[in-house]
């Protein structure tokens, strides 16, 4: 397992035994007209979905850095600021034997406008009128905890056709930063 990740803090010997690989998820919040940037993604994990932008943590990054890159790299934004650790999302797909770990952030202060990439095409959307019809069937559960500030972890077990959520884990947490555990 990565030395990086907080999957070990999971009290659940199953859960430790599996590997874990890391990603990010961020979304830039536009506060004064109460939007936020998502991205169709044109090619990949979750082809056609709507989603914040995110990918996988490199070998010599942080999860913050890696944010922040993945942002620039699918949208044409750039954080002017750390990113805010908002969750952490664990998923498990039936016959995959290697968990992913999700790092969600959102950002408030950005620089450059919105552009479409190879991988993404970004789009404003209210952050009242999710369109959850068109994004990961988990993003409806945790959403809201993003919205009212609250921090949250969260376990989704998938079936293979990658729609199903078999079983779902979701609560507020006081804190992300585990290492200080
Ligand atoms: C299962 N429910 C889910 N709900 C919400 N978001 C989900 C998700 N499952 C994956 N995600 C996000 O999808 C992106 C995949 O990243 P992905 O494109 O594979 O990574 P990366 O850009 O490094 O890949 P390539 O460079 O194309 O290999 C990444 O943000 C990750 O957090």
């Amino acid at each position: 397992m990565d030395s990086r990740s907080v999957a070990r803090y999971v009290e659940d010997a199953q859960h430790q035994a599996m590997k874990h690989r890391l990603y990010t998820l961020i979304f830039p919040m536009d506060i004064y007209r109460n939007r936020v940037l998502l991205g169709m993604k044109k090619r990949g994990f979750g082809q056609n979905k709507l989603n914040g932008f995110g990918g996988k943590v490199e070998a010599d990054e942080s999860v913050a850095q890696g944010a922040s890159r993945e942002l620039c790299e699918e949208s044409g934004l750039s954080p002017t600021e750390e990113p805010e650790k908002c969750g952490l999302l664990l998923f498990y797909f039936e016959n995959d034997p290697v968990a992913m770990e999700v790092h969600v952030f959102i950002t408030r202060s950005f620089a450059g406008q919105p552009q479409e990439t190879d991988e993404m095409r970004p789009e404003w959307f209210d952050i009242r009128e999710m369109p959850f019809e068109h994004m990961w069937a988990d993003d409806p559960s945790w959403w809201p905890y993003v919205l009212d500030g609250k921090l949250f972890v969260g376990r989704f077990w998938f079936k293979a056709d990658m729609v199903t959520i078999t079983r779902q884990e979701l609560a507020q947490v006081g804190s992300l930063d585990f290492s200080a555990k």
